[in-house]
């Protein structure tokens, strides 16, 4: 059954409506804000049931609808670790490429990026701030993973494609537990002197509370411009939006979220849902930040995806916005 929603952008542009007053004493906030949309990969990426190939090029191509200016399209990992990753250069092939919009896809290794730059224009290589979690995620230490990212970096290069940087574990880690601010900042830097034109910082189970991420990202913005970060919260103890908002007021200006709330790391236990996108909607529009970004058609894509998987949205403005 289709879900009706209520009057939603009337009450949106009301609440709008308010910024000045709002928002007086909250610091300097951006004036827009890049949204990273990672609900086809990081959303999809868990899901036990294998999502047939056509769900997932339409999820893709309603969130282009959207306005979304970065979508992370899928990933180029092992299958054997991924499966739900397996069609991704069926993903790729199959999507509608609106110009303006970036399709990124991630690659840990050579093989990966061989095969992604058949179809992509941008990729992600991923790192993380602990070693038990590296071990896990990718099979090798940190520095090993560095290795492997200095071939990518070269081959990117060479091929004119962009490359973003992930530290995962960057508010704690589900097997060391606290990660230290200093080797957050530490991995961070290498990233970026190597070449990622973004960092992206992931609170990859969700632990991480505001006080941590301003002293995670104090650390951080010693060695990495802030205009060259990007924050990347899973909202498993509820503490994503609040997150982000401290990362808002030390000026960053790019947020990694999920349509829905979808999301989970495969190789970190616990990990729930990113933020959703939706609700890191409303709160911009509501502060007067500028995405580009059409909720209602995003409603439309959450509600897409949420049939597709037989399963209740985790966005609490698609919650709030549903009559049935
Ligand atoms: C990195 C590897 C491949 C190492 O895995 P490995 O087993 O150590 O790799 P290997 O080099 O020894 O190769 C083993 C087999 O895998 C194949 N292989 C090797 N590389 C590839 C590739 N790229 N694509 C396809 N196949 C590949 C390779 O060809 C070989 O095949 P075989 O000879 O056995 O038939 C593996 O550990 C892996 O794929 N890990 C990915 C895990 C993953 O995707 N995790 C989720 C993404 S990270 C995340 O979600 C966090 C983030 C980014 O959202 C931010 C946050 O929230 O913190």
């Amino acid at each position: 059954m289709a879900t009706v929603r209520k009057a939603f952008p009337q009450r949106l542009v009301g609440l709008a409506s308010l910024r000045a007053a709002s928002t007086s004493s909250m610091g300097t906030l951006p004036k827009r804000v890049k949204i990273v949309e990672v609900g086809p990969r990081d959303g999809l990426q868990n899901e036990k049931s294998i999502v047939p190939t056509p769900v997932k090029i339409k999820l893709i191509d309603m969130l282009s609808e959207a306005g979304l200016p970065v979508i992370e399209a899928t990933s180029f990992v092992s299958p054997k670790w991924v499966p739900q990753m397996a069609d991704h250069s069926d993903v790729l092939k199959g999507i509608q490429k609106f110009p303006g919009i970036n399709y990124p896809v991630l690659t840990p290794n050579m093989k990966g990026f061989e095969e992604a730059v058949r179809g992509a224009k941008e990729v992600s290589i991923f790192g993380a701030a602990s070693e038990l979690f590296t071990r896990k995620n990718v099979n090798c230490s940190i520095e090993e993973s560095f290795q492997r990212f200095d071939g990518v970096m070269q081959a990117a290069r060479a091929a004119s494609i962009s490359v973003r940087g992930y530290v995962s574990c960057a508010l704690g880690c589900p097997y060391e537990g606290k990660v230290s601010p200093a080797k957050v900042a530490e991995v961070a830097k290498k990233l970026y002197s190597m070449g990622c034109y973004e960092i992206s910082l992931g609170d990859t189970i969700g632990v991480g509370t505001p006080g941590l991420m301003k002293d995670m990202l104090t650390a951080v913005l010693h060695e990495v411009p802030v205009a060259a970060l990007a924050v990347h919260c899973h909202d498993t103890y509820g503490q994503a939006l609040a997150n982000t908002l401290v990362a808002l007021q030390m000026g960053v200006s790019v947020v990694d979220s999920s349509v829905a709330g979808l999301g989970g790391c495969p190789y970190a236990k616990g990990a729930s849902g990113n933020l959703a996108t939706e609700d890191l909607v409303y709160m911009l529009t509501g502060l007067g930040i500028h995405t580009g970004v059409n909720l209602q058609k995003l409603l439309e894509a959450g509600d897409f995806i949420c049939q597709a998987l037989n399963r209740k949205t985790s966005s609490k403005v698609a919650q709030a916005t549903c009559k049935l």
